[in-house]
């Protein structure tokens, strides 16, 4: 029998995967983020899509403009990958000094990927000097093949487009991003490289029955879905395993509550404000707090070549209520879990 922690204190965490949007929105959920983590790595899903240096450039000065005052975050950019981004903007974007990724949509696969990839081959050139120049490449891993079943997509994927990439580029730094099944953890535990992955709160706490229980529940869609139980326990051994290859990544996504809550409800689900609380449940109860902080904190730095936050955060095993609205622009927004007890609070 272990003791049982009541007061966690660990070095400030990083979201190494974060949706900000733009305006309103971005003013309405930036100060969640900004509170719990010191950086996040900004996903460039915008409409239209952030695809060049400039673009990100611009993005990045809107939400530093948009941070409450006294509030200290670093937005950690990325450039969202085309059939025809040219080689020359991977340079480009490494000699920015803000510009940490470059994000791989499949075309089709999830929320504003219309303009992603068709074909890596298109992009070989491309992925050719990421590959010389060190620059991570973040990969929403699921194929869209209509044939394959939507639980199967991540899985295929693997086989289909992450092997042939990595035998290719065996040099090309990758992030499996928000893995969702026990084929991705062990392929990112076992393959040879420079291979990470992202891991949300809600696929560490929740399996596919989730979206199901008692009715049709729309905030608990996101891509990719949720999963059998059997690979949400797959995710917490990953997580809490104390390999370094496994790091946190909220995939917090907001979206309007009337969009979710639609007869084709958009696929996100919003865990900003309550993030760190979310993963200190989960690991918690796998016995493994003790875990947290190197997952939240060093392992992410450790693949991105950063340096580790200075400071501290605590949360303190204290229960209370998730709203169950919060705003987003004009529009309402339901977090995660809404309305449910939380058994960690910030303190
Ligand atoms: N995860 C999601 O379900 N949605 C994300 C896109 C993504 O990360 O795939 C979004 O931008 O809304
Ligand atoms: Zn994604
Ligand atoms: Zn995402």
């Amino acid at each position: 029998m272990s003791t049982q922690i009541d007061t966690l204190t660990i070095t400030r965490p990083d979201d190494w995967h974060l949706h900000l949007r733009d305006g309103a929105a971005m003013a309405s959920v930036l100060p969640h983020s900004a509170r719990q983590f010191a950086r996040a790595i900004v996903m460039p899903n915008l409409k239209p899509p952030v695809t060049t240096t400039g673009q990100a450039s611009a993005y990045r000065d809107r939400i530093l403009a948009a941070l409450p005052a006294g509030m200290a975050f670093e937005p950690l950019m990325t450039l969202y990958l085309t059939d025809n981004t040219p080689p020359d903007e991977i340079r480009r974007a490494r000699d920015s000094g803000f510009i940490h990724a470059v994000k791989l949509y499949p075309a089709g696969a999830t929320t504003n990927s219309d303009a992603g990839v068709t074909a890596l081959s298109k992009c070989y050139k491309t992925l050719e000097v990421m590959q010389e120049v060190g620059m991570p490449f973040l990969v929403h891993g699921e194929v869209t093949d209509p044939a394959i079943d939507i639980f199967d997509r991540e899985a295929v994927f693997i086989d289909r487009v992450m092997q042939p990439l990595r035998r290719d580029m065996p040099e090309l730094k990758v992030v499996f991003e928000h893995i969702t099944t026990r084929d991705a953890a062990q392929y990112v535990l076992e393959a040879e490289g420079p291979v990470g992955a992202t891991i949300t709160a809600h696929h560490l706490l929740y399996n596919r029955n989730e979206i199901f229980r008692g009715g049709i529940r729309p905030h608990y869609y996101c891509l990719p879905v949720l999963k059998r139980e059997e690979h949400r326990q797959a995710l917490i051994k990953a997580a809490t395993s104390g390999s370094p290859r496994f790091f946190l990544g909220t995939d917090s996504a907001p979206h309007p509550k009337g969009l979710k809550e639609h007869a084709c409800g958009c696929a996100g689900c919003y865990t900003a404000l309550h993030a760190m609380e979310l993963y200190a449940l989960a690991f918690d109860q796998a016995d493994a707090l003790d875990k947290l902080e190197a997952f939240a904190s060093f392992n992410g730095p450790a693949f991105y070549g950063l340096p580790r936050n200075a400071g501290t955060i605590t949360l303190k095993r204290e229960s209370w209520t998730i709203p169950s609205e919060l705003a987003l622009g004009d529009a309402a927004l339901v977090p995660l879990a809404a309305g449910e007890t939380l058994a960690w609070r910030w303190a």
